[in-house]
């Protein structure tokens, strides 16, 4: 069995570096287009590089059991893959360190149960989530039916529209080209309903997990510096005049070629 918040001390790892915006899977199942980060967002990591202090932000990954949740996250954390099963207990989490357009940014990954007898004390971690990941086994179609019940119990614990939500199909390498090709017509069909980017990966060969993460890690920065950029905007329209003004144009609402800056599905 896998303990429980068995590490309180995150391990020291590298800085993962982010300079360019990091793309899709597929254009059919994608959150943003975009291939730049939000220049205003550049711009202001550029002034703040080495004053800001340290962004974090919280990832909870939900699907079935013996799906490949762990085993996703231990791929992509500690680039090792473990054939045997031991279900999680609970809730585990790890911590994973990037620095982003000169930003230092971290992201705190929790791996919950999949194993119906945890979902109450896993559930309890759902909150305050800026990104869902929900997770099924290439190899077992019916855990793609589910996934839409596990967002569901997510997004409950959590503010309307305030969520990245990725989902993701593991274990590619235990399925043929052909059976992966007819499942992901299934599966973006299902990205497309639950406003979700779709990937495909393979926790056992590495495949596709290291760029997965960072473009959860990108998609997730960004619109945490946009809402700070956001507040601080609104902060220094206060202080200008002495009375409240409402800024007519905030800057998720600012184009830039196709970019969408709030979490919603193109
Ligand atoms: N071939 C292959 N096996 C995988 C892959 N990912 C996970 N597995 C295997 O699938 C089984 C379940 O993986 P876990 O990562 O423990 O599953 P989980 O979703 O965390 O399960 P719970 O903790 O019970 O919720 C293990 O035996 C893994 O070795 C993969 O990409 N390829």
């Amino acid at each position: 069995m896998k303990s429980s918040l068995k590490h309180m001390v995150p391990p020291v790892s590298r800085d993962r570096i982010i300079s360019q915006f990091p793309k899709w899977y597929t254009p059919e199942a994608c959150l943003q287009f975009k291939e730049h980060f939000h220049a205003q967002v550049r711009t202001a990591c550029q002034q703040s590089a080495g004053t800001v202090g340290l962004k974090i932000s919280k990832v909870v990954v939900v699907g079935d059991l013996y799906v490949g949740k762990t085993s996703l996250i231990n791929r992509f954390c500690k680039d090792n893959f473990n054939r045997d099963y031991k279900a999680t207990i609970g809730v585990d989490f790890e911590i994973e360190r990037f620095e982003i357009v000169g930003i230092p940014y971290n992201l705190q990954i929790w791996d919950t149960a999949g194993q119906e007898k945890f979902k109450c004390i896993a559930s309890a971690y759902y909150r305050g989530a800026e990104v869902i990941i929900t997770v099924f086994d290439l190899a077992d179609i019916q855990t793609l039916d589910h996934t839409k019940q596990w967002l569901e119990d997510a997004l409950k614990e959590n503010e309307p529209d305030s969520s990245f939500i990725f989902l993701v199909g593991t274990k590619k390498d235990l399925v043929s080209d052909a059976v992966c090709e007819r499942t992901e017509i299934d599966a973006i069909r299902f990205a497309n309903e639950m406003q979700a980017e779709y990937w495909s990966v393979s926790a056992k060969t590495g495949e596709n997990v290291n760029e997965f993460f960072s473009r959860v890690a990108a998609l997730a920065f960004e619109q945490s510096m946009i809402k700070e950029l956001e507040k601080t905007m609104g902060h220094m329209a206060q202080i200008g005049t002495g009375n409240l003004i409402k800024l007519e144009k905030n800057l998720m609402e600012i184009p830039e070629g196709n970019t969408q800056a709030s979490p919603s599905c193109c």
